[in-house]
């Protein structure tokens, strides 16, 4: 059997099925796995996404995990590592971008990589090393109010260095407006100052093309998933056909949102779907906090209406609610509490016979996903850039379930609905 030859860590769930629909439409055969298999891979792939839910754990624990999923991928023969993190670069001053980049280093042997969160599709773009989101700098953009990792530097080179001991430069737009040549005789400018970790300028797919070369000879890179749009040139592999990637089997059963994400794209695509008529039940962390038994309740309000079409379930709320509940019961446990909750109604869900699942939040998918006892999936139909629909087994819902990880940030007002039409 062909061995995989890029091998990728994600940081979240969210980000792994993004950086798996770029690979795919790349062109390579992508296998995503959730958390570290403990078997070898039996199918043939050229990329393997290893999922962690690792952004927002303590560093240590960040760390042992990645090089457990580096350990296996290694053993999986591949020639190249990809570490996926956020497109917004969700971290803290304490990790985990910096402390995972440095233990990949470290175990690899490898004296220089990259971090390039660019994802043009998304409106993400670097220029001279300051993030932008959108036509907002990260610091302006909703990140700032982000419940778990609030970005309030947009300068991509200052947060990073405060994560790192590795020394932290910029391959700026010039040198990347020269294409592989420019950047290459950039890397070894930087390399000659001690620079060992170089944010990347970019604001266009062209640029994450045209640049995708100057990457192959390096052992790591670190990005968002924009950068896996030059990767599969490396290897021989031209754009995919889309179609053949995206053929998941006929869709089954009812359907229903989970919803956990706070950024304003998802408070957007909640008010959407409810003014539009559509059914949902919310979720109060103060409530959760004095014991009620919202997961019960969830189920029970969902029963009946499951029939008429998708429902939705949702903590969602605006920035004032989210950082009063945070007051209350802290930042951690309102998380934690929530999680838990929406992961419980999400497998109640599909006991219920819900088929087509849609989860909004990188947190909040990896705790569903851990609920449903999932342990790969397979990537289908892009419904709005980086996110696609994905078919999993799992032991809850033996015929197989359609399900699509929504990062928070992404997709338009209208993507609930979307995202079913599609699979009709
Ligand atoms: N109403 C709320 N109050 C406080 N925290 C919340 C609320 N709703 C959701 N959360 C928590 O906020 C976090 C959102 O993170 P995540 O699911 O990763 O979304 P995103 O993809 O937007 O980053 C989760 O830990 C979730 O449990
Ligand atoms: O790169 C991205 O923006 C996404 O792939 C991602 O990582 C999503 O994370 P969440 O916003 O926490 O869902």
């Amino acid at each position: 059997m062909k061995k995989p030859i890029l091998g990728c860590i994600a940081d979240d769930f969210t980000g792994a099925t993004d950086l798996a629909n770029n690979l795919v439409r790349g062109g390579m055969r992508v296998v995503q796995a959730i958390g570290v298999p403990n078997a070898p891979l039996d199918e043939e792939a050229d990329a393997v996404v290893v999922a962690l839910k690792s952004r927002t754990i303590p560093a240590a624990e960040a760390v042992a995990q990645t090089l457990q999923a580096l350990r296996w991928l290694q053993a999986q023969g591949v020639q190249q590592v990809y570490f996926k993190y956020c497109s917004t670069f969700d971290s803290t001053p304490a990790g985990n971008i910096g402390p995972v980049t440095e233990a990949l280093m470290n175990a690899l042997g490898c004296d220089f990589t990259i971090a390039c969160p660019a994802f043009p599709d998304n409106g993400r773009t670097v220029f001279k090393g300051y993030l932008f989101v959108g036509d907002e700098l990260l610091h302006e953009s909703g990140m700032r109010n982000h419940p778990l990792t609030p970005m309030t530097d947009s300068n991509l080179v200052r947060v990073l260095q405060a994560q790192t001991k590795r020394k932290v430069g910029l391959i700026d737009y010039r040198s990347v407006a020269r294409g592989t040549e420019g950047v290459r005789e950039r890397i070894a400018k930087l390399r000659s100052e001690g620079v060992q970790v170089a944010i990347v300028d970019a604001t266009s797919n062209a640029e994450l093309v045209a640049v995708g070369p100057a990457w192959a000879d390096l052992k790591l890179v670190t990005a968002g998933s924009g950068i896996a749009i030059g990767l599969p040139q490396n290897f021989g592999l031209r754009e995919g056909d889309a179609a053949t990637a995206a053929r998941l089997p006929s869709a089954q059963g009812l359907r229903a949102i989970v919803s956990g994400s706070c950024s304003v794209a998802t408070n957007g695509q909640v008010l959407s779907f409810l003014s539009g008529g559509g059914a949902g039940f919310a979720i109060d962390p103060l409530q959760l906090a004095a014991g009620a038994d919202l997961v019960q309740q969830a189920l029970d309000w969902a029963k009946p209406r499951l029939a008429q079409g998708p429902v939705l379930v949702y903590a969602t709320a605006e920035p004032a609610a989210v950082k009063a509940a945070q007051q209350k019961i802290g930042v951690e446990q309102a998380g934690a509490l929530v999680e838990h909750a929406l992961a419980a109604i999400a497998r109640g869900l599909v006991e219920q016979g819900v088929g087509q699942l849609v989860v909004a939040g990188g947190e909040t998918s990896g705790a569903c996903v851990q609920a449903l006892e999932i342990s790969r999936m397979r990537i289908g139909p892009q419904i709005a850039p980086g996110v696609p629909w994905c078919h999993a087994r799992s032991p809850v819902a033996p015929g197989g379930l359609h399900l699509t990880l929504k990062s928070g940030n992404f997709g338009g007002p209208g993507f609930f609905r979307e995202a079913f039409e599609l699979l009709a």
